[in-house]
């Protein structure tokens, strides 16, 4: 009765406190912390033996055969002994506990357990990895993170080229560093969420020292919206080759560049002579691929083809960097697509109608992720399975960006349009060139 009389009073004045200090306007995660971790850590402590004898997570030290007479009887020892789990260690989201593996025993099945843990535990999701051998650490995230993106946690330093997209499903940011990540590939159905995505990640690009080239063949629907901010947008198939065109020749300009001056990519150039980083974005990849059968479109396609490959291939060294966007990217669409895919190493698969676009967009870097992102669901438009940087994947879910906005942030900065020579000329030339 003293010890629930305590407690009572412990949870009170821990309320108390919490309310004088206005924690709750500092600390987003205060209720979890004050009130959901010890529910859930307790939850945890109490159920792990009976969990991890049903879910076949025990070892037995005596042995599983007996004989008995002349015969050798085999059957499951009464005696089990659940690995060792440490305390639940808070996270802003959830829990995590390191379990020690007894000899004989690895992670697969606690892989397998998964499912019983997030109902054992009454948590949202639970995931388990090895970080080190013998060790396994399950995280549980008590509450879909992606229901509210916006309330991130951990200060993401500012740095060139990189853009908080979003939240990550363990509460951090989500973000595209294109020093890291060169080359993103973004798929997903439509209404999925990827120009939301793409309208974050300008916003986020606009306030740098970067050139940002739109090609939307959507008739400019989409990057429109930033023209103000853009260097150059490409609205049909032959503007898009003329741009890409001119990249390409610029491209090479930096490689002499760079072999003029030793250096192995511009980042290694004095800062005066670094030329500017360009993000190209690519709305709608398919536009750029499909013809109608005729000579002309088929060249000027294959024309596009080879330059973006060029691009992928040569380009992050040479601070040239491309954002490629389409409902689906497989090789249907035209040679090369599958060549480009495989250059761009930063994937982001949103809701998908076929198994087959998810499977093209991360199964050959991840294939667990597949089934994940084939279980985004039609209400849950801007989530989608990320690669990380470090080879492993994640869902994640972009913060809103409304058109009204993307206008807003383009008009802001748009005396950061910085003239691209080279584009600019191209574009010129092909429109005398039409118009003669
Ligand atoms: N991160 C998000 N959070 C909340 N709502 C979102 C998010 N992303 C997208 N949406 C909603 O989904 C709608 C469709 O998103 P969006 O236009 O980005 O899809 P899309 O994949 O580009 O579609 P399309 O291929 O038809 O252009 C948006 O109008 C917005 O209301």
């Amino acid at each position: 009765m003293s010890q629930l009389l305590f407690a009572i009073v412990l949870v009170a004045l821990a309320w108390t406190v919490a309310l004088a200090t206005r924690l709750p306007e500092r600390w987003p995660h205060w209720r979890w912390y004050l009130t959901g971790y010890p529910r859930t850590a307790l939850r945890v402590m109490v159920t792990w033996r009976k969990v991890a004898h049903l879910n076949d997570l025990t070892v037995s030290h005596q042995p599983n055969r007996r004989l008995l007479g002349d015969l050798a009887v085999k059957g499951d020892p009464l005696r089990t002994h659940a690995p060792r789990c440490s305390i639940p260690r808070p996270t802003p989201n959830g829990l995590s506990v390191r379990v020690r593996l007894h000899a004989g025993q690895t992670p697969a099945p606690f892989l397998a357990a998964a499912e019983a843990l997030v109902h054992a535990w009454r948590v949202h999701a639970v995931r388990i990895v090895s970080p080190e051998r013998g060790i396994v650490l399950i995280t549980a995230t008590a509450a879909d993170p992606l229901e509210h993106p916006d309330r991130t946690t951990g200060e993401v330093s500012a740095s060139l080229l990189s853009a908080v997209v979003g939240a990550l499903e363990t509460g951090g940011a989500w973000v595209m560093n294109f020093r890291r990540v060169p080359h993103w590939l973004i798929v997903g159905a439509t209404r999925s969420g990827k120009s939301t995505l793409i309208a974050r990640l300008i916003t986020e690009l606009a306030p740098q020292p970067v050139a940002l080239v739109g090609i939307d063949c959507k008739g400019g629907m989409e990057l429109g919206l930033f023209e103000q901010r853009l260097s150059a947008l490409a609205t049909c198939r032959s503007q898009a080759v003329a741009v890409l065109g001119a990249l390409v020749v610029d491209m090479q300009d930096r490689m002499r560049t760079c072999r003029a001056a030793g250096a192995r990519s511009i980042w290694e150039l004095p800062e005066k002579e670094r030329p500017l980083p360009v993000v190209v974005v690519v709305d709608e990849i398919a536009e750029l691929y499909l013809t109608n059968g005729s000579k002309e479109q088929r060249a000027e396609a294959e024309q596009c083809s080879t330059y973006l490959l060029r691009l992928a291939q040569l380009g992050a060294a040479l601070g040239m960097h491309l954002v490629v966007a389409g409902q689906r990217v497989g090789s249907d669409l035209g040679p090369g697509v599958t060549a480009l895919r495989a250059q761009l190493s930063g994937r982001v698969c949103h809701r998908v109608n076929d198994p087959g676009t998810a499977e093209m967009t991360l199964g050959d870097l991840n294939k667990d992720a597949v089934a994940v992102a084939q279980s985004i669901g039609e209400a849950e438009q801007g989530v989608a399975v990320t690669t990380g940087e470090t080879g492993g994947w994640m869902r994640g879910r972009s913060h809103l960006t409304t058109p009204a906005k993307a206008q807003v942030t383009a008009a802001e900065y748009a005396g950061l349009a910085f003239r691209l020579s080279g584009v600019a000329r191209a574009l010129e030339e092909l429109d005398g060139g039409e118009g003669a």
